[in-house]
């Protein structure tokens, strides 16, 4: 997985802040190193240039003295022989009348005067006086003299050496090389180091940061592994506990949002249910019933269904009221509600009509069957008296029975056909079961009371 921009800035940054200064000190200590080093070298060959003259100039001071130069050509060439650094040696007398040596001067020596250390590129020079402490050999005097510094002693020539420094310098670059490779293998390393720390550091931020994109994203289970956090333990915890609060809390809130829309949605049943029924009886309203009688009825003339329709009303309703009270009216439309329902098949629609008034569709039904279960009705109200007070209230019905036909353009056709039967069962004495023309035999009319 590519780490974020974010992540990969922080790496470079952390390595970066632990690999520069390495680097830097590195550096320093190399540069400093190797020039003590060529230093400390440049002094040691001097030094030693400065004693194999002072040497020399001693051996040389009798033959110089004595201007035996072929003593002095062996001195040199002895001399010259004990150092493969050194290419030249020469012993001068002061006055310049005669010289010995070994070895080509590279270039013009510099004026013999003095103890002088002289560097030209890869050369060095060494001028060293050679003086004459014969004088002090054997005059005690003429020792005390010179050691009190009365007097000086005489300059009887010069010692010249040219050491060729070319091999020091090699040396001196071959260490440069080994230090740089070194430094180079230590900076690798450090390197490495600081790329391991900075991935130490910045893997947990990156673990942690994809756990909280997680959980920003809606994946509240996502816990960051605190054993893989190291430093930011912490932080990584107290991520996690942060995310244990807020998935509790989402549950509690999506539980408060399930309860609150299972209470909605109760509510709106019960409304649209109360809004459908009937308060006192529990049946059909008019305008729901009318709704579902269109429905039959479009789905009766599809499939060519008989579909009939059954009106009643409660006989000397008012009676019951002015004699009993409303309260027992409104028991006795209770009662036969429930004795109408005992009757009613599942697929049939009872519904109150209005006051004392019910209808009740009933689909797939010729009217033959209807009018059967309109009797059916009737009797059964005839033998189950409202039971108010302790006194038993015989309660009868008048009943239209139509059947829907072709001349039907509408339910309230049917509705007002079936209501002509009704009244004729009223005037007819009540009690009783009419059906209405056209949907029915003429001759199925019969009194049933
Ligand atoms: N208790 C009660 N009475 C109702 C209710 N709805 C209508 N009524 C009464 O029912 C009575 C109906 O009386 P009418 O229309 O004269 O009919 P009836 O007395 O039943 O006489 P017929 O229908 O000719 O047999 C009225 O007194 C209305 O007040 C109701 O919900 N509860």
């Amino acid at each position: 997985m590519n780490p974020d921009p974010m992540l990969r800035q922080m790496r470079l940054r952390l390595w970066l802040a632990a690999a520069l200064p390495a680097v830097l000190v590195m550096l320093v200590l190399l540069v400093l190193f190797v020039q003590r080093h060529s230093f400390e070298l440049l002094q040691a060959q001097q030094h030693q240039a400065q004693a194999v003259a002072k040497q020399l100039a001693s051996q040389a001071e009798f033959a110089l003295f004595a201007a035996d130069v072929q003593t002095l050509q062996r001195l040199a060439g002895a001399t010259k022989d004990s150092d493969d650094d050194l290419v030249a040696v020469a012993l001068r007398a002061a006055n310049g009348h005669f010289q010995a040596g070994a070895g080509r001067f590279g270039a013009q020596l510099p004026d013999f005067s003095g103890n002088r250390v002289h560097l030209n590129g890869d050369r060095l020079w060494v001028i060293y006086e050679v003086r004459s402490q014969l004088m002090a050999v054997d005059d005690p005097l003429a020792a005390g003299l010179l050691e009190s510094g009365v007097a000086e002693s005489v300059v009887l020539g010069y010692v010249a050496l040219e050491y060729d420094l070319s091999a020091l310098q090699r040396s001196s670059r071959q260490l440069l090389l080994w230090a740089l490779a070194a430094t180079g293998l230590a900076l690798v390393l450090a390197a490495l180091l600081s790329a391991l720390i900075a991935s130490s550091v910045t893997r947990p931020v990156a673990h942690i940061s994809d756990v909280v994109r997680r959980i920003g994203g809606g994946q509240l289970q996502a816990r960051a592994d605190v054993e893989r956090c190291g430093p930011m333990a912490q932080l990584a915890s107290g991520i996690n506990r942060m995310a244990s609060q807020v998935a509790v809390t989402q549950e509690e809130l999506m539980q408060q949002v399930q309860q609150a829309t299972d209470e909605l949605r109760l509510q709106k049943l019960e409304a649209e249910r109360t809004a459908r029924t009937d308060g006192l009886t529990g049946l059909l309203r008019r305008r729901a019933f009318i709704e579902l009688a269109e429905a039959e009825i479009q789905r009766s003339l599809r499939y060519e269904d008989p579909l009939s329709f059954i009106m009643f009303d409660v006989d000397h309703f008012k009676f019951i009221n002015d004699n009993h009270g409303h309260p027992c009216g409104d028991a006795a439309l209770v009662h036969l509600a429930e004795l109408l329902r005992e009757q009613m098949r599942d697929s049939d629609l009872p519904c109150r009509w209005g006051g004392e008034e019910f209808v009740v569709l009933l689909p797939r039904t010729s009217a033959d069957v209807a009018r059967h279960a309109a009797e059916r009705i009737r009797s059964h109200f005839e033998a189950n008296p409202v039971r108010w007070k302790d006194r038993s209230l015989r309660v009868t019905a008048s009943f239209g029975v139509a059947a829907f036909d072709a001349r039907d353009i509408s339910l309230s056709s049917m509705v007002a056909r079936a209501d002509t039967a009704l009244y004729r069962a009223k005037r007819n004495g009540r009690n009783r079961v009419e059906v209405a023309e056209g949907g029915f035999a003429a001759g199925l009319e019969q009194p049933t009371a």
